[in-house]
């Protein structure tokens, strides 16, 4: 596990091994087969170009780009992997899953600093390696690391309020990836 200490109290750790590739191998099976994906429409009303589900402790929603996201009820899959990540850092009761089903799905530039919810995200990557890039708002500095099978990075202390991140688009003729965010949704919409 790598520490990365950002500019005024952002923190990043990274370990591109947490997970092992037989392990990470069965989780990417299990979720893409067993998670109901679905394609929403994000700002403005495009759709997002990817695929997301959400699981999470009953009665959790999550509210992000206008759009409801209610949480379907825990997959053992997904307690087990969110119970390994809390050992290193956080506790969560929701998890966002985004399915990047070849090089033209993506992710735009955001934070996930909405007041609801915790500072700490623990972000796991299955399947296809993509970059995972992070940009400072005022001094536009930019940091590129890998997310591939198995790679665990931890969003935590202030890096929401001063740093934007993106899974950018690529030409390669890559595979599908799963990504998981687990997070703490400190209240539901009304
Ligand atoms: O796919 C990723 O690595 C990032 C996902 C993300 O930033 C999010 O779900 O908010
Ligand atoms: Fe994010």
């Amino acid at each position: 596990m790598e520490t990365i200490k950002l500019e005024e109290g952002g923190l990043l750790l990274y370990d591109d091994a947490f997970l092992p590739a037989k392990v990470a191998d069965h989780y990417f099976t299990r979720l893409r087969d067993n998670c109901v994906w679905e394609q929403k429409p994000g700002l403005f009303g495009h759709m997002q170009p990817r695929l997301i589900a959400s699981y999470g402790d009953a009665g959790v929603t999550y509210r992000y780009s206008g759009v409801d996201n209610t949480a379907l009820p825990w997959l053992e899959e997904l307690l087990e992997i969110k119970n390994k990540i809390e050992t290193v850092r956080g506790e969560y009761n929701y998890c966002l899953l985004n399915r990047y089903r070849t090089g033209a799905d993506s992710m735009g530039w955001h934070a996930d600093d909405e007041p609801e919810m915790g500072n700490v995200i623990g972000s796991l990557s299955l399947g296809a390696t993509r970059k995972f890039r992070i940009r400072h708002n005022e001094t536009k500095a930019t940091k590129t690391f890998l997310a591939g099978h198995g790679t665990l990075i931890i969003m935590a202390g202030t890096m929401q309020q001063f740093w934007k991140h993106e899974v950018p688009k690529t030409k390669q003729n890559v595979g599908e990836r799963i990504n998981l965010t687990f997070r703490k949704i400190l209240a539901s919409p009304k």
